[in-house]
């Protein structure tokens, strides 16, 4: 256990993961109400979030030690190392998640709290510990706990009291989820090697490099048509919807070059793709809701 320090620790909450997390959970609050979000559901909500799906990546850590060891991707990761023993990542991932479920019960409502524990639980134990070693559709089904997020912002800002439109928080998760598979399986197909060495059934192991090309063409396409709903429902502007369609098309075009690459690290552009595509996706949506209201259907906040 020589060494370890904050920067152990701060790697077991996979920060960068998290940080696009918590910022999809901002987009739902600010979306989920006219005007500002409430201060203080606002801060503490996110705070409470960010540390469940620390606390869920510290575990993810801990269920994977022996997988994360055989991967090169993997190998430096600070249980892999020795750096840290499994007891110390129990107790860090325990103490993140009380602290986040005591925030918010006490600070922001029961409602947001229990979808966040249930995405925890998803995520940490029904994705990690069953789903990743028992299917290569693990990352589809699991990717529900990666794409609660803006309806856990949703539930924060307004308990889901009242109204319906919570349901417009739905179509954000839909575009979560159906984004998660290209840009998990364009990573998987660089890193496959990896995933075949450590037993893991991760689509191009099971089903070819080919056939999940043909998936990831097919979810980009799919994804193009779901992120063109929140204009439809009337929840996003026409600065949304253009910005939308632009990211979208150039995501198809990666995908459909992924289908006969120039070069092996192709599918690892298509992966960097993916994560600025979200952000920049998510960033619209806030864009869209506070500068170009105007460009909204009238009657509609
Ligand atoms: C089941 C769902 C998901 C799977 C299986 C998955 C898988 C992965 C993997 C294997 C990596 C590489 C990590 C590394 O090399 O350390 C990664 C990176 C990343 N993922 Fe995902 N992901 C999922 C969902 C999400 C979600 C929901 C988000 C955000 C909303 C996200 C954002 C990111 C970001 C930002 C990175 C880059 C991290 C970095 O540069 O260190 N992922 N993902
Ligand atoms: C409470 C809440 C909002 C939870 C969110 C859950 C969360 C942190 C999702 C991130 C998804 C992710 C990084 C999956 C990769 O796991 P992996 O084991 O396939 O990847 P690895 O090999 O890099 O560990």
């Amino acid at each position: 256990m020589a060494n370890a320090g904050f920067h152990e620790y701060w790697v077991l909450t996979k920060p960068r993961v998290v940080a696009l997390i918590v910022f999809t959970a901002l987009v739902g609050m600010f979306l989920a109400v006219p005007g500002l979000p409430p201060l203080r559901e606002t801060v503490f909500g996110l705070l409470g979030i960010w540390l469940a799906a620390a606390s869920a990546a510290a575990i993810n850590h801990l269920i994977d030690q022996r997988i994360d060891k055989v991967m090169v991707r993997t190998a430096d990761r600070p249980l892999a190392t020795g750096a840290l023993q499994p007891a110390q990542v129990l107790a860090f991932a325990v103490f993140l998640g009380a602290a986040s479920m005591t925030i918010l019960i006490a600070l922001v409502n029961v409602v947001c709290a229990a979808l966040t524990f249930a995405s925890l639980i998803g995520y940490a134990i029904v994705y990690t510990a069953w789903l990743k070693r028992a299917t290569p559709q693990n990352i589809v089904i699991g990717g529900i706990a990666g794409a609660a997020p803006p309806l856990l912002g949703w539930a924060a800002v307004t308990g889901m009291r009242g109204e319906w439109d919570w349901a417009h928080a739905l179509l954000l998760v839909l575009i979560v989820f159906v984004w998660t598979p290209p840009h998990f399986w364009a990573l998987a197909i660089f890193r496959r090697e990896d995933y075949a060495r450590a037993l893991v059934p991760m689509l191009p192991v099971t089903h070819g490099v080919e056939y999940t090309r043909w998936q990831i063409l097919l979810y980009t396409l799919l994804l193009l048509i779901v992120t063109i709903l929140p204009w439809v429902a009337g929840m996003s502007g026409l600065c949304y919807l253009g910005g939308a369609l632009v990211l979208g098309v150039v995501f198809v075009w990666h995908a459909w070059r992924l289908m006969d690459p120039p070069d092996e690290r192709y599918a690892m552009r298509v992966f960097g793709y993916s994560i600025a595509y979200l952000m920049a996706l998510f960033a619209l949506l806030l864009v869209d809701h506070w500068l170009a209201p105007w460009l909204r259907p009238a009657g509609v906040a």
